[in-house]
């Protein structure tokens, strides 16, 4: 198993050892002394597993605010993604910088996003699933969002007009949102 640096300080690419054989793959995609060795040692409490029938499907950009804020280990199960974090840590000095990473069932790649970001996919093929484990609950009354397309992020999604839920069509862009719906 390796982990590869981004250009955000604490976003981590996870690479897990890959065992094939004819029968197929073997990988460890969790194990907590692993990734306790990779300075990944909160505690996850929650698993999320979604489908996203058509690719173009955009879900994103989310957070909980504090207290609630939630660390994401993010994978593929099948098809792919093109996964994204923004900063949102108020006094990071790379606040409202985002990485984008292409996670996929081939590759195996995770992406390991503390608390303090936005997180957001689009899916690249059909039938996309998408499992990730959070650090926290899910709380629905500081459940937060930030506009897929702000202009000022200016993520390269790979679709300008992507399959989105109505919440996710009526968020608004980071540079109005009040700093304490933020992380500190
Ligand atoms: C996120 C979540 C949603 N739900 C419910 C609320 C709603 O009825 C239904 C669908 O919720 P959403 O539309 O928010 O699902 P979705 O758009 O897939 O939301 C997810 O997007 C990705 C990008 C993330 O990072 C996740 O943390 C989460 O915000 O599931 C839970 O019961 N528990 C949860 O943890």
């Amino acid at each position: 198993m390796q982990k590869f640096k981004t250009e955000l300080d604490g976003v981590w690419i996870i690479e897990p050892t890959v065992h094939q054989d004819n029968r197929g793959f073997f990988i460890e995609s969790y194990s907590k002394r692993s990734y306790e060795g990779l300075g990944i040692s909160q505690e996850f409490v929650q698993d999320n597993h979604s489908l996203s029938k058509e690719a173009g499907t955009l879900r994103g950009l989310h957070y909980q605010r504090p207290p609630y804020a939630q660390g994401k280990l993010v994978r593929v199960l099948a098809g792919a993604i093109y996964d994204v974090a923004v900063d949102i840590r108020s006094s990071s000095p790379t606040f409202g910088q985002w990485v984008g990473v292409i996670l996929s069932a081939d590759n195996y790649r995770q992406l390991w996003i503390p608390q303090g970001f936005a997180h957001g996919f689009c899916t690249l093929v059909p039938d996309t699933q998408v499992s990730y484990k959070v650090d926290q609950y899910y709380n629905a009354s500081a459940d937060r969002g930030i506009a897929w397309n702000d202009p000022e992020l200016a993520i390269p999604w790979p679709v300008n007009t992507p399959l989105l839920s109505g919440k996710d069509g009526a968020y608004q862009s980071l540079s109005v949102i009040d700093q304490e719906e933020l992380f500190p």
